[in-house]
């Protein structure tokens, strides 16, 4: 179901498509009750996202528990007050990222209320710079990291996330996947 298409969207990136999952009849679904139980332990109030994965996975998981999304966007997609950040580029888009023209992600300011407790969910952890430019913007709305718990349907251990995330100082944020996935890096 996550088939590996090397070489894709550019030399040495083995691509996973983990987004099929959501392509196929009862993916999407086993999927979510999987990431139910996953995080059936875990309170709280919000399931932050951003797009395009997290999006899908989310919405599902929104619509199954019953508990409200916060979406984060690219700047300018949402309306003002909001609070954004620079974002780092994911692994996936990291050779073909300008780094003259920053972009940047941004929350509406008064979403979250600053003592909820926050689900971070994407399709993919990878170099980890996704999650962590989320983290980062939820941060700067006052979540604070013991308040947040993230989960992704799959890991890559290879692209060494979990170190960036060290690196980072947030080596102590709770994080659980439904899938390890091997991938080659070049
Ligand atoms: O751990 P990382 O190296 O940051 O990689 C993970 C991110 O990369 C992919 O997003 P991409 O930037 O390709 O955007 P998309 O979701 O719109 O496809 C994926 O959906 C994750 O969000
Ligand atoms: N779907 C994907 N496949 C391979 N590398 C990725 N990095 C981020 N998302 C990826």
């Amino acid at each position: 179901m996550v088939c590996p298409t090397l070489g894709f969207p550019r030399p040495g990136i083995e691509f996973r498509h983990v987004l099929n999952i959501a392509q196929q009849r009862k993916g999407l679904e086993t999927c979510i009750e999987m990431l139910n139980s996953h995080t059936g332990d875990w309170e709280f109030s919000k399931i932050a996202c951003c797009e395009t994965g997290g999006f899908v996975f989310a919405s599902s998981l929104a619509l199954r528990i019953d508990e409200p999304l916060a979406l984060i966007r690219e700047l300018g997609k949402l309306p003002p007050p909001t609070v954004s950040i620079s974002k780092l580029s994911a692994h996936i888009s990291s050779s073909d990222y300008d780094h003259s023209t920053e972009s940047w992600i941004v929350i509406e300011q008064s979403l979250i209320p600053t003592d909820a407790s926050v689900l971070v969910m994407d399709d993919v952890l990878a170099s980890g710079r996704t999650l962590y430019d989320i983290i980062r913007v939820l941060r700067k709305v006052g979540i604070g990291l013991e308040n947040m718990c993230v989960v992704v349907v799959a890991k890559f251990p290879s692209h060494r996330g979990r170190q960036f995330f060290r690196e980072q100082g947030l080596g102590g944020v709770r994080i659980r996947r439904l899938l390890d996935l091997m991938v080659r890096r070049e």
